[in-house]
This record gives C-alpha cells, sequence and structure tokens, in this order.
C-alpha cells in the first residue's frame, strides 16, 4: 500500500494567510480601510500567552489591525463584559476573541454571549451555533473551519464518506459535525464513553480525533486508506523537556491514506481561519456597493 501522507497544515495555512493579505491590501488599502481584530486576554497563562502573541503577529501580517488587550487574572466580570461592550461599539473592531480558558471566577458563556455575534469571530455565539446548525450564512468555529479546508483539499469532494469524529466539544465536535453534513458526509459523533469505540473509529474513511487526550487513537483504530484530522494538541513531558502530540499515536498510523501532523497539521489552520472570519467579519461591515 501507497505510504501514509502528511497533510501539511502549516503550508497551507501560510498560503491562506497570503490570500487574505494580499485581499486586504488589494481592495481596501486605498480607500483607507482595514479590518480590526481584538484579542482578549485575562491573566498569565503561559501557552495563552503564546498562542495570544501568534494571532497577533498574524492579524499584523494579514494587513490587518490587531487590538490586543491583556487584562490581569484577578479582573472582575464587570469590567471584562465592560470592555466588550466597548469592543462591540467600536467601528474599528471587526472581529473580538476572549482567549480561553477564562479564570474560574470568571462565566466564560455569560463572556462569549455578550459579544456581538457579528463579531464574534471564533463562532461561538449561539446565534452563531444556531445559524450553522440550520445552514445560514455564520462565523464558524476556526478549528473545525480549518479541518474542512484540509479535507476539501485532499480528499476533493466528501459526498457519501463516513466520517467519525471524536469529541463533542462545541468547540470542535459538534460545529466539526455540521460542517462535514453541509459537505453530504454521513457523520457520526462519538466520544471517550461511546461502546467499541475502536470497532467504530475502524468503520470511518474520516477520522477526527478531539478527545484532548495524548495518543488515545492507536493504529488499529484506523481503518487502511483513511484520512485522519488530528486536533488533539497535548504537552507531554518527555526526559528533561516536553514535547507536543496529538490524540492519535501518530507513528502507528503508517497504513492510513493521509494524516495531519502535530505540530504542522490542524493547529496553524486555526490562526489562519481566524483571519479568515476577521475579513468575512469586515466584509459584511461595509456599505453595499452602490
Ligand atoms: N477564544 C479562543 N479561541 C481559540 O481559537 C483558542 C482559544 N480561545 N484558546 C486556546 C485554543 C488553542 N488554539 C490554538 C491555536 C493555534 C495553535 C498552533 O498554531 N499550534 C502550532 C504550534 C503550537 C506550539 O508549538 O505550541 C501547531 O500545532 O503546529 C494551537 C492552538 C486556539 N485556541
Amino acid at each position: 500500500m501507497a505510504p501514509v501522507q502528511r497533510i501539511d497544515g502549516k503550508a497551507f495555512a501560510a498560503r491562506m494567510t497570503t490570500r487574505i493579505a494580499d485581499e486586504v491590501r488589494s481592495l481596501f488599502d486605498e480607500a483607507g480601510l482595514k479590518p480590526g481584530l481584538a484579542v482578549v486576554l485575562v491573566g498569565h497563562d503561559p501557552a495563552s500567552q503564546v498562542y495570544v502573541g501568534a494571532k497577533h503577529k498574524a492579524t499584523i501580517a494579514a494587513g490587518m489591525k490587531s487590538f490586543e488587550h491583556r487584562l490581569p487574572a484577578e479582573t472582575s466580570e464587570d469590567v471584562l463584559l465592560g470592555l466588550i461592550a466597548q469592543l462591540n461599539a467600536d467601528p474599528n473592531v471587526h472581529g473580538i476573541l476572549v482567549q480561553l480558558p477564562l479564570p474560574a471566577h470568571l462565566d466564560a458563556s455569560a463572556v462569549i454571549a455578550a459579544i456581538d455575534p457579528s463579531k464574534n469571530v471564533d463562532g461561538f455565539h449561539v446565534v452563531n451555533a444556531g445559524q450553522l446548525a440550520t445552514g445560514q450564512d455564520a462565523l464558524v468555529p476556526c478549528t473545525p473551519l480549518g479541518c474542512l479546508f484540509l479535507l476539501q483539499d485532499h480528499l476533493g469532494d466528501l459526498s457519501g464518506l463516513h466520517a467519525v469524529i471524536v469529541g463533542r466539544s462545541n468547540i470542535v465536535g459538534k460545529p466539526m459535525a455540521q460542517l462535514l453534513l453541509g459537505a453530504n458526509c454521513t457523520v457520526t459523533i462519538a466520544h471517550s464513553g461511546s461502546r467499541d469505540l475502536p470497532a467504530l473509529c475502524r468503520t470511518a474513511d474520516i477520522l477526527i480525533a478531539a478527545v484532548g487526550r495524548p495518543e488515545m487513537i492507536r493504529g488499529d483504530w484506523i481503518k487502511p486508506g483513511a484520512t485522519v484530522i488530528d486536533v488533539g494538541i497535548n504537552r507531554i513531558p518527555d526526559g528533561d523537556s516536553t514535547r507536543l502530540v496529538g490524540d492519535v499515536a501518530f507513528a502507528e498510523a503508517g497504513h492510513a491514506g493521509a494524516i495531519t501532523p502535530v505540530p504542522g497539521g490542524v493547529g496553524p489552520m486555526t490562526i489562519a481561519c481566524l483571519l479568515q472570519n476577521t475579513l468575512t467579519a469586515f466584509r459584511r461591515k461595509l456599505p453595499a456597493k452602490a
């Protein structure tokens, strides 16, 4: 059998970012218009600091305005909601992202609900989720959108394929299911408690791993030739240091048709799709052409 193909999300994301930057410059620069993305980070979680820094760099590289708001860990919900109200009203801000997880004293669902759905570039608002579920134009959560782009690039038409999604979060599993249904897949949503999960996974033409458990999905859970998308980003100890692994035991997946590596697979696509959503939100605010 042909050797497994690596799906290069890093390269795909770089091409997407270049295309978005070209679009921003060629269509809007002359008119003095710029999409703007506001990112709010509460507290000092080291991983979150790294991600927020990466988002800032990508936003600038795409020719957009980046507004960073770093708030102390003890910020009250009132202060955070006040900032969100200000960003909702700011015409220079087209996208708003509040980095998750939030410190425990803050109610993430109340914060997400406060972000104007038309600026909610994470696609986490119930209005965004409802629009996606009912087939209306929506801002779609960045990680599953990135997975869909990689699948369509690799496989072309997805019609009739059986997709098994392991993971049922609002951020990945559920919106991923909606997107794949929209692309005419047959979709199964499974989770760590599903009965005979290995056998279920073996029925997948497309296997999406989004459980958040390092290397939980073993080689013998993968049907030969299947396309595997590994959403997991787990930092595990490695000697005196640490390393990143996905939710799939990558070294055992040599008989898959294709697989996304970790790092360099889905992660970079999440950031590229954030830029894409910011551009989409910006376009929708432009006055209709006369
Ligand atoms: N409101 C909100 N929206 C998010 O989209 C959001 C969030 N909160 N909280 C945290 C997670 C995580 N996340 C990642 C983005 C990029 C990489 C990424 O680019 N990873 C690289 C390298 C990572 C590394 O080296 O540490 C890769 O996989 O190749 C990873 C993870 C967005 N998140």
